[in-house]
């Protein structure tokens, strides 16, 4: 007799855990809500990691460093329309710093919200996110979920890295399809971020540049960290000779205290050298757009760029050798033209450096004397670099105006991909999202460096740092404002619109949630209560307290800020 064998079917909800399984994706960061709260409890329990935040921007935040770290696309899992839009700002700032996330957002039904009917959530989310991100894509049918996915993953991560928005209409997990089908339609991305060689042409006059410069620079910027080449760029700046400036995260691509760093020097290396070679760093904002008074008279500079996205040369200046590739296959070829031909980097260059360099250590050492409370930003990142300079393997993450500021200056990293920060946007709110995604992916104990304001945009993620058990130690530096602690009400009606709380003590939120929290008065006491945290690996809060008259109004760019000019009457 004919038994009828039911065939095997499977579903929407497995086809996108097994397509991000078979692409290698391991956790997913997000909030659950409906129509995804079923596929983050599947997910988890088919083994991915499902880390569960309290505001879908910090889900989004972790997942976006989570790219940066490990060149695997970070995934951020929301519900609909709210959910949808509070991760946009992470997926915008993913796709600003060149970061590689998929935002996985539900969505309501293509035939209501097309027709305007008034879904629940009803947003057409795939048109709204299109002009924030680097892709964005729709899956209607189960059988699509395969490529759906790969496309995702290979947008996010191939050429210039970003964010990619991927929408899941609510009736697409419940599709059923026979199982072999299903199985047949998914797609294992091969080579998703393809080695991009330079031409050889590109390389050699680049190399000739450098040859016939006086005073060379390189510059290495965030996509130099990302490419994890770390190897051949020490070796390029090494075996050059050439002096070099990390951006912020790029600091750690080699140890700050290297003889060929000129951090200490920026602002002479910027106005004096004669060509400058630009490794994964834009001439955005941060480095002025390549002109005025601190690059040194108009003119006086030959750029050479290195950058795997080929729009970028000449965006701010003219650029005399463009390099298109990705940076390891660049830095190769760059290593195999500095042989004994190479002339080497005039001596009375090297020294012009140091002897600055040595100068401005000189003058930053006299800050970081002070052991006193109430504490001032340096006296407290003394400490803080003493810390890392013990546990260089530790990550730190920083926001805030001159904690951010003073922080990149004082605190010497050792190893790469190590300071994780508000990248080119400047964005406040980034800190629990990455310390949190950088605990997950890494292991490594975390310090969140991280102003009171800075603080407050992501601080509700403390309980989440406690739920998961985080090796995370966030240092609130508590001057007790934004800049400042000093601002008052003319009126005397309310307080000062950038004053917070006197006394506030942070510490006590972590206590709320089980977390370990100390207040600390001096330079001593705080690095006693990191090292404490860093050898317990438990979640810890230390509210530092800061003279709230210590730091300036927007730490090093109060020049950005508009200043009325007319004095009301
Ligand atoms: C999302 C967002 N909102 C507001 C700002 C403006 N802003 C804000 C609100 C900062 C906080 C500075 O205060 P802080 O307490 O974090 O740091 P310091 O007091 O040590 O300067 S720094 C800065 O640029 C921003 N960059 N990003
Ligand atoms: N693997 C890579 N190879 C080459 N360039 C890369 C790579 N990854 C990212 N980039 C480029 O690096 C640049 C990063 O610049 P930016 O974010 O301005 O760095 P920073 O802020 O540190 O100066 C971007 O233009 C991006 O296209
Ligand atoms: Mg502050």
């Amino acid at each position: 007799p004919q038994i009828d064998v039911e065939p095997e079917l499977t579903d929407g909800f497995h086809l996108v855990i097994d397509a991000l399984k078979l692409n290698g994706i391991e956790t997913i960061y997000g909030v659950p809500g409906i129509p995804i709260t079923d596929l983050g409890r599947m997910a988890q329990a088919e083994g991915i990691r499902v880390i569960s935040f309290r505001h879908e921007q910090n889900a989004g935040n972790a997942a976006a460093i989570a790219g940066f770290l490990t060149k695997k696309p970070g995934v951020c899992l929301t519900v609909s329309a709210p959910g949808f839009l509070n991760g946009l700002t992470a997926l915008a700032n993913a796709t600003t710093n060149c970061f590689p996330m998929i935002l996985i957002s539900g969505s309501s039904e293509r035939e209501i919200v097309d027709l305007q009917q008034g879904d629940y959530e009803e947003m057409d989310q795939l048109a709204i996110a299109k002009p924030l991100c680097k892709a964005a894509f729709r899956v209607l049918h189960a059988e699509d979920i395969g490529i759906g996915v790969a496309r995702a993953i290979r947008a996010a991560v191939s050429g210039r890295p970003g964010g990619v928005y991927l929408d899941l209409p609510a009736k697409l997990f419940s599709q059923v399809i026979d199982a072999a089908k299903g199985e047949r339609s998914l797609v294992k991305v091969i080579d998703a971020a393809p080695e991009q060689i330079p031409a050889p042409s590109a390389v050699k006059r680049a190399l000739d540049l450098l040859k016939g410069a006086k005073r060379p620079l390189i510059i290495l910027g965030k996509g130099a960290a990302y490419a994890q080449a770390d190897d051949e760029i020490r070796e390029l700046v090494e075996r050059s000779g050439i002096p070099y400036i990390p951006m912020s995260m790029a600091k750690g691509l080699l140890p700050d205290t290297h003889p060929l760093s000129a951090g200490a020097a920026r602002s002479t290396v910027l106005k004096d050298s004669d060509v400058v070679l630009l490794l994964g760093a834009r001439l955005n904002w941060l480095l002025s757009h390549g002109k005025g008074k601190q690059w040194g008279e108009p003119g006086s500079k030959k750029f050479i760029q290195v950058d795997i996205e080929p729009r970028e040369m000449d965006s701010n200046v003219e650029i005399a050798a463009p390099l298109v590739g990705d940076i390891g296959s660049v830095v190769k070829t760059l290593l195999a033209g500095i042989d004994s031909s190479w002339p080497g980097v005039p001596a009375d260059w090297t020294s012009t450096i140091n002897a600055k360099k040595d100068a401005n250590i000189a003058k930053m050492a006299a800050k970081l004397g002070k052991n006193a409370a109430p504490m001032d930003f340096h006296g407290a990142l003394r400490a803080l670099r003493d810390v890392i300079k013990e546990r260089p393997d530790a990550i730190l993450v920083n926001e805030g105006a001159n904690t951010l500021d003073l922080a990149r200056g004082v605190i010497d990293m050792y190893q790469p991909r190590k300071r994780l920060d508000v990248g080119t946007w400047g964005v406040m709110g980034i800190g629990m999202g990455f310390a949190i995604a950088a605990a997950v992916e890494t292991g490594k104990p975390v310090l969140a460096v991280e102003g009171d304001s800075a603080f407050g945009f992501s601080g509700m993620e403390v309980e989440t740092i406690c739920r998961y058990n985080l090796p995370v130690c966030i240092v609130i530096f508590n001057n007790n404002g934004i800049y400042r602690g000093t601002d008052v009400d003319p009126t005397g009606r309310d307080p000062g619109t950038t004053v917070f709380v006197p006394g506030s003590r942070y510490d006590k939120m972590m206590e709320a949630f089980g977390g370990v929290g100390v207040n600390v008065t001096t330079p001593d006491e705080l690095k006693r209560a990191v090292d404490a945290a860093m050898d317990s690996g438990k979640p810890t809060l230390i509210n530092a307290e800061i003279d709230p008259e210590a730091g300036s109004e927007s730490g090093n760019i109060g020049s950005l800020n508009p200043q009325s000019v007319v004095k009301k009457k």
